[in-house]
């Protein structure tokens, strides 16, 4: 027997050696390349199945077009705009990130900056250290009893939030995802942004970068906010004009400004160095031991889980699936994708919706995994590259409907998957069950009953039901060399339309298709592979 060669991971940025020592302990192969430049992380990147990064490495689409091998990967953090999302998904690889590993950390520093910036403690410090003694230069501003307004009040703001709020601070924030009994929850006052860039006397940023939020402190939105405002960065560069910032800080009207991150990093020069009452941090948000520990453990273990259990846990594109739910799902997603294949096979691109339905001891499972590996099959007539990841966004760029039932009824199975596709001539449905929990099989193709394994190559055969038409078909496979390895049939009425899947041992090739087709009453002749 072929030994199955071990996943092999590559960290490609700085990461807690925690991770490494996880990979090894869960028995995968692991290197350690932080600082590689693009072109040395293309030249290495493919013979790796899985990547841990942070924020350094940029995984664009030509570092994943030069990984064939890759399967997924984690970022020890929470921020994945370094990573080309839709790339990876296209390519078929998973993203995940640590969504919490970090936040307290990162909350605890824009709050450091943000005494920073009301004591002027860099600067402070800068000057009493080359003997200056100032006291009367740095007049600080109290912190209680002042406004703050959060851009963004996920994981991280609402943190802050709690903070500032612990510093007698008035909390108010600006997201359009925060419901109002979360911000009464969180005892903050839910506003427009508008109304929190005239009325913050502290700004502080926590949303990813994204096209809405990119620039959402822009030179006009800069000019809303109040006289002498102090304003905090350590979400993401991008977030903030620079070049606004920097007239805003020179003109007066933005008192201080605190950055932990850039536009470009990492940032060796910038317009903003040098400027009064401007702190920068080399993106030190994340940065304490405990953090990083936490994101290390997390990135790893998520990582191991996929490759050696295919357990999914915080994926960006693709449904979650737990280590405990993936041997469990693993032989529905056998029956699933073998459906999908099938009608894939059968209805080529003919196809516009898919209806995914779930009965049985299937209907109480996690039924997006299944839902993407039915269209992994089914998607297979689209592309050679497909998996559960693509697929769906494959499925939605093809403008396929894609709908999941799930049925509470008992039926005649204990479990049953049911894959109806929407052709021109109407629904056409499958349906499989599992035989003793584990293994797939046919139950119901286009409304007849048979019982089948979908297993390597098959011929799907439509004929009138009639007397010695079985015997013709197997003369006229023994004639073409082809082997029948089993027989599979099924039919409406006795006389009526009825199928054959006949399992073979070797690939049925155009001669011998002509041949079947030649028969008397037959309809259909399809070479189907699994
Ligand atoms: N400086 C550093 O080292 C670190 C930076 N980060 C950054 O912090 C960001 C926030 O992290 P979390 O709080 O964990 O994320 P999160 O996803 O929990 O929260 C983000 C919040 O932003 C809100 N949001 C989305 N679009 C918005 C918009 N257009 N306007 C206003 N609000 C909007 C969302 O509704 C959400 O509540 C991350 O995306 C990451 O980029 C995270 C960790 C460390
Ligand atoms: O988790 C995040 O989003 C961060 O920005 C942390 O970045 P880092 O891992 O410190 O490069």
């Amino acid at each position: 027997m072929k030994d199955i060669p071990m996943p092999k991971v590559l960290i490609s940025d700085q990461m807690d050696p925690k991770a490494a020592e996880i990979f090894r302990e869960r028995g995968l192969e692991v290197d350690e390349r932080p600082g590689l430049s693009k072109d040395e992380l293309k030249a290495i990147i493919g013979g790796y199945d899985g990547l841990a990064i942070r924020s350094a490495t940029k995984v664009t689409a030509d570092v994943l077009e030069a990984a064939p091998n890759l399967k997924v990967v984690g970022r020890a953090g929470i921020g994945v705009d370094n990573v080309d999302i839709p790339a990876a998904s296209a390519k078929g690889v998973v993203v995940m990130n640590t969504p919490f590993g970090n936040s307290i950390t990162t909350a605890e520093h824009a709050i450091a900056l943000m005494f920073a910036l009301a004591r002027q403690l860099p600067e402070a410090d800068v000057s009493t250290q080359a003997g200056k003694w100032e006291k009367n230069r740095f007049m600080g501003v109290e912190l209680t009893a002042k406004t703050l307004g959060l851009i963004g009040a996920g994981n991280i703001g609402s943190i802050v939030a709690d903070r500032a709020l612990g510093l007698r601070m008035r909390v108010i924030a600006y997201d359009p995802f925060l419901t109002p009994e979360r911000a009464l929850q969180l005892g903050i006052e839910k506003v427009e942004l508008d109304d929190l860039l005239a009325r913050a006397d502290f700004i502080t940023l926590h949303t990813p970068l994204t096209d809405q939020t990119r620039g959402i402190l822009s030179a006009e939105n800069l000019a809303k906010t109040k006289k002498g405002v102090r304003i905090i960065n350590c979400a993401r560069g991008g977030l903030i004009d620079e070049a606004a910032l920097k007239a805003a800080l020179d003109s007066g009207h933005v008192a201080g400004a605190a950055l932990d991150v850039f536009v470009e990093e990492p940032a060796k020069q910038s317009a903003l160095f040098g400027t009064p009452g401007f702190v920068a941090t080399p993106h030190l948000g994340a940065s304490t031991t405990e953090a990083q520990v936490n994101v290390a453990i997390q990135v790893a273990e998520q990582i191991a889980d996929f490759l050696t259990t295919g357990g999914v846990t915080n994926a960006l594109n693709v449904p979650s699936l737990s280590a405990e739910e993936a041997p469990k799902l693993r032989p529905y997603m056998q029956l699933a994708e073998k459906l999908g294949s099938l009608v894939g096979q059968l209805e080529g691109q003919r196809m516009t919706g898919v209806a995914i339905e779930v009965e049985g001891a299937a209907a109480s499972l996690n039924q997006k995994p299944i839902t993407a590996a039915v269209l992994a099959g089914l998607m297979q007539v689209y592309s050679d590259t497909v998996n559960m990841v693509n697929a769906p966004f494959l499925a939605k760029e093809r403008g396929l409907d894609v709908r999941e039932v799930r049925h509470d009824r008992e039926g005649d199975y204990h479990t049953l998957l049911r894959v109806t596709v929407t052709t021109p001539e109407g629904q056409k449905s499958v349906a499989g069950t599992l035989f003793a929990n584990t293994a797939p099989r046919l139950v119901e193709i286009f409304g007849i009953k048979v019982e089948a394994e979908l297993d390597g190559e098959m011929i799907y055969i439509v004929n009138e039901d009639a007397p010695g038409f079985i015997g013709r078909l197997g003369t006229a496979l023994g004639e073409a060399g082809v082997n029948i390895g089993t027989f599979n049939l099924g039919r409406h009425t006795a006389g009526g339309e009825a199928v054959a899947l006949v399992s073979v041992d070797s690939h049925i090739d155009g001669a011998t298709v002509a041949a079947l087709k030649a028969l008397p009453g037959v309809k259909r002749v399809k070479p189907l592979r699994f």
